[in-house]
């Protein structure tokens, strides 16, 4: 019997990518596992707790651990998490994050968890873990879609990375789905995944010795949402694998800020577009203007919200600049603009909004999902591609809005055409089946005895580890 099933309280430390794209999957998962008396003490560095303490379940076998970030070139002091940083930062990040193995052994030793459950970055914990007697989880916060399509171990297998062409198609393995191909602007953006910068192992090579070295892994998701991706995972690392489930957040607390609840209050039920593109997607200047002409063409109200790389120190003046002449004042009526963090789950629960127009981040559409928002997907990078197939594709759940194959243009008509398909034709096809196909997702999401039983199961099968 392991120790943890013999004194029957897991310990676990988590330990998150410092990226809150990531960190609230880990929360996510810390609190649904906490409601089963888990232990948890939760790693992170310390710019990110204030935010983190906001929705982590602090119970009293909850704890948040600093851990400060050591100095390295390239990445100024005092930024803790991506969403502060440049791309080029972000990888100076990786190189201080690989710093931290003596601190992170030194910390492990002292907590003595059962299991340390950790991200894509840290290939080098599996190691530390395994050297103190702690067994070690990769959680892996994207879908199995993107997981089986870009991190397989047959990628490589001639020993070179893969090429454009080859990302264009999907791996050998992949199961016989709606995806057959990528577009090529696609596939291009697919390369970074397997980039080295500056001496710094890719992600990919970070996931190859992750999958090698680690006890198992966790991935946010289910069969009955991508089982057949799970099964070729399985079958490729060769590995045990865990699902979590989709991580269904609870409902929100607290209230809808003022402005926008009674912005929205105006609106009919469901008539409203909400338009946003996660924590860390950027669009580019002509991406927005064919965006924000696309919207005001459909005709319906709008809540667009668009932020910036962290480079923009005054993001309203960027906002204001970047927009088509005129382009406010024609839709002051019905749309907002807004640059900024805003309270997406309470928007997307509001009565008058009926669709969300989003990147495909997997923790949004969820959030649509269980919110009876209709989905438009503009995926713009990695991971985003791949979700919006699934939903758009195998799941026929949603509209993908139509870009050019070489270079991923869109214009604004086809802006405006995919959100008419779900908002305008609703008494025709395929409006009526894919609406008919959401609201069966909306359900199986939404059942709290099917969701909880994801992670019953899953507290059951760490404990046997
Ligand atoms: C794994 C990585 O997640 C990334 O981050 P992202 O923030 O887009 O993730 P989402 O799943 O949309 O999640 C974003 C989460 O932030 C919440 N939110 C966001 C913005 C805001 O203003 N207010 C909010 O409450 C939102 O409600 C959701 O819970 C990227 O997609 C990336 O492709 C993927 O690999």
């Amino acid at each position: 019997m392991s120790p943890a099933a013999a004194s029957d309280e897991l310990h676990i430390a988590m330990f998150p990518w410092f990226a809150f794209g990531h960190i609230s999957p880990f929360v996510q998962l810390s609190n649904k596992l906490a409601l089963h008396g888990v232990r948890i003490s939760f790693l992170t560095a310390p710019g990110n707790i204030p935010r983190i303490k906001s929705s982590l379940l602090l119970t009293p076998k909850t704890q948040i651990i600093s851990l400060p970030i050591p100095p390295v070139e390239g990445l100024p002091p005092g930024l803790d998490s991506t969403s502060e940083m440049t791309p080029a930062m972000a990888e100076a990040l990786k190189k201080a994050l690989d710093l931290m193995q003596p601190q992170v052994k030194t910390l492990l030793s002292q907590l003595k968890p059962h299991l340390v459950v950790f991200d894509f970055a840290q290939y080098w914990v599996p190691k530390i873990a395994s050297e103190l007697g702690v067994k070690s989880l990769q959680f892996s916060v994207y879908s199995a879609v993107s997981g089986g399509y870009l991190i397989v171990p047959v990628r490589t297998s001639g020993n070179k990375n893969p090429t454009v062409e080859d990302l264009m198609k999907p791996p050998e393995g992949f199961p016989s789905t709606s995806i057959v191909s990528v577009e090529r602007f696609q596939a291009e953006n697919f390369l970074y995944v397997y980039k080295s910068f500056d001496g710094s192992p890719s992600v990919y090579s970070r996931s190859l010795e992750i999958i090698r070295d680690c006890d198992a892994i966790i991935i946010k998701t289910c069969n009955e949402l991508e089982g057949p991706y799970v099964d070729h995972m399985r079958t490729q690392y060769q590995k045990q694998i865990l699902l979590s489930g989709p991580l269904v957040p609870e409902p929100p607390s607290g209230q809808l800020e003022e402005r926008w609840a009674k912005w929205l209050d105006q609106f009919p039920s469901k008539s409203v577009v909400y338009c946003s593109f996660g924590s860390e997607t950027f669009l580019s200047d002509d991406q927005i203007r064919e965006l924000s002409l696309g919207l005001e063409l459909t005709g319906l109200p709008f809540f667009l919200v668009l932020n910036f790389p962290p480079d923009f120190n005054n993001k309203d003046a960027k906002l204001a600049g970047v927009l088509p002449q005129g382009f406010q004042e024609r839709v002051k009526d019905r749309g907002i603009v807004h640059t900024g963090w805003v309270q997406q789950q309470l928007i997307l629960a509001h009565d008058s909004v009926g669709c969300y127009f989003c990147h495909s981040g997997f923790s949004s559409v969820i959030e649509a999902f269980i919110n009876d928002c209709q989905l438009v997907l503009l995926p713009l990078k990695g991971d985003q591609f791949l979700n919006s197939k699934l939903i758009a594709g195998d799941m026929k759940a949603g509209v993908e809005v139509n870009r050019r194959g070489e270079d991923g243009y869109f214009g604004r008509e086809d802006v405006s055409d995919a959100v008419k398909t779900l908002m305008v034709d609703i008494d025709k096809d395929p409006c009526m089946s894919l609406r008919a196909n959401h609201r069966k997702w909306g359900e199986f999401l939404q059942n709290g005895e099917i969701q909880a039983k994801f992670i019953a199961n899953l507290v059951e099968e760490l404990k046997a580890l």
